[in-house]
């Protein structure tokens, strides 16, 4: 990490009074529903009385190159939710997320924020809202403690005479207690993210925004931050995470948003979107040849053998052609040792909608 923060670092902000109480949860999911029915849906201006925590409507950002990254966006995190902003590399959703904290002003559209306008309420809005974005920005000759103080001693609304217990309960509470004293730069990766983690967590927060929070972890390291997120998340706070992992959504995720080429495909519950896509039939047996000329033979496409299974699509007539299958395998003497459909993933979801490949490791 750099030796110098960057500007920018929403965990710094001033302004405002000291952080809002903590929301009651209400996750209440809203049905799956594709970006374009979306647009135009409401208004956008001030304290709505929604309990939406972020909505935006038409955000917009063409850079000076021309380049368009975000493309008339309509997205709406419910309160209490751990809402995915999901998509693959360079699809805008850094872009957003800048918009969004009030780095960078949109070039057209709105967005509002604990139900205030950005960027125009920055000064109210991000004392409430702790932040992560392009890793946490550390001095690595300071420990990590000292980096926490630092930290703690930017924030205008933070009262010195606390400071001590505050850092001391962020460090215990990303499991850093015992490498404190360490220098930054020692830290591994994941403990720089967990240190990050906590200076966004020194105060209670309303709202949790972090961008591409695993990234570059090993297993260990994704699985820390992943706990991590569950626990603020159930003590109440709405969690925006931005992810090129499905995998890391369907673990984590309430609700997802998913992201291609700066446009939203689709936003919903996780379960909604999942459950988009169509099962796959999955056949276990030794006779795997055999087995998938028999599913050819009953329309059953894509089929893919493996080592003691076979996979296929089943056709138009659905689930109710399982019992039809089965019993033909049986009837060619195949030996079924397995016959069912397997839920479908996100992945298969997005795959549907997109026509997209995706990276699905971690
Ligand atoms: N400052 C900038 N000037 C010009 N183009 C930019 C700028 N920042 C981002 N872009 C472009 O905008 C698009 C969206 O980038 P963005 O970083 O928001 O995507 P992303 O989904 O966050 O991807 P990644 O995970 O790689 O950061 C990309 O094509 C990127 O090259």
């Amino acid at each position: 990490m750099t030796e110098t923060p960057v500007t920018g670092d929403v965990t710094e902000s001033a302004g405002g009074p000291g952080a809002a109480s903590r929301p009651a949860p209400v996750p209440s999911a809203p049905s799956v529903s594709p970006a374009s029915r979306a647009s135009g849906a409401s208004s956008t201006s001030g304290t709505s009385g929604s309990d939406d925590v972020i909505r935006t409507r038409g955000l917009t950002k063409r850079f000076r190159g021309g380049q368009l990254a975000v493309d008339g966006l309509d997205l709406t995190v419910p309160r209490g939710s751990v809402f995915g902003f999901l998509g693959p590399n360079g699809s805008g959703k850094t872009t957003t997320i800048r918009m969004l904290m009030g780095l960078i002003a949109p070039t057209s559209g709105a967005a509002t924020v604990l139900g205030e306008p950005m960027p125009q309420s920055v000064a109210t809005v991000l004392p409430r809202v702790g932040a992560l974005i392009e890793g946490p920005a550390l001095y690595g000759f300071l420990s990590g403690r000292d980096n926490l103080v630092r930290f703690d001693a930017a924030d205008p609304t933070a009262d010195p005479r606390t400071r001590r217990q505050r850092v001391e309960a962020a460090l215990e509470r990303v499991g850093l207690s015992a490498a404190a004293g360490k220098k930054a730069r020692a830290y591994s990766l994941g403990m720089k993210q967990r240190l990050g983690l906590a200076s966004a967590l020194l105060q209670p927060r309303e709202l949790l925004v972090l961008d591409e929070p695993t990234n570059g972890l090993d297993p260990q390291g994704m699985r820390e931050i992943r706990a991590l997120v569950r626990e603020v998340a159930a003590e109440g706070t709405t969690v925006f995470l931005s992810s090129h992992l499905l995998d890391e959504i369907e673990q984590v995720c309430t609700h997802a948003a998913v992201m291609s080429r700066g446009r939203l495909v689709v936003q919903g519950t996780v379960a909604e979107l999942a459950a988009r896509a169509q099962g796959r039939l999955v056949v276990r047996t030794p006779d795997v040849a055999q087995a998938a000329e028999v599913l050819a033979a009953h329309q059953v496409g894509a089929l893919v053998p493996g080592e003691g299974r076979v996979d296929g699509e089943l056709g138009a007539s659905g689930d109710e052609a399982l019992p039809k299958l089965c019993a033909a395998l049986v009837e060619a003497g195949v030996r079924v040792h397995g016959f069912g459909l397997e839920r479908g993933t996100l992945e298969d979801a997005f795959v549907a909608l997109t026509g997209e490949g995706f990276d699905v490791a971690g």
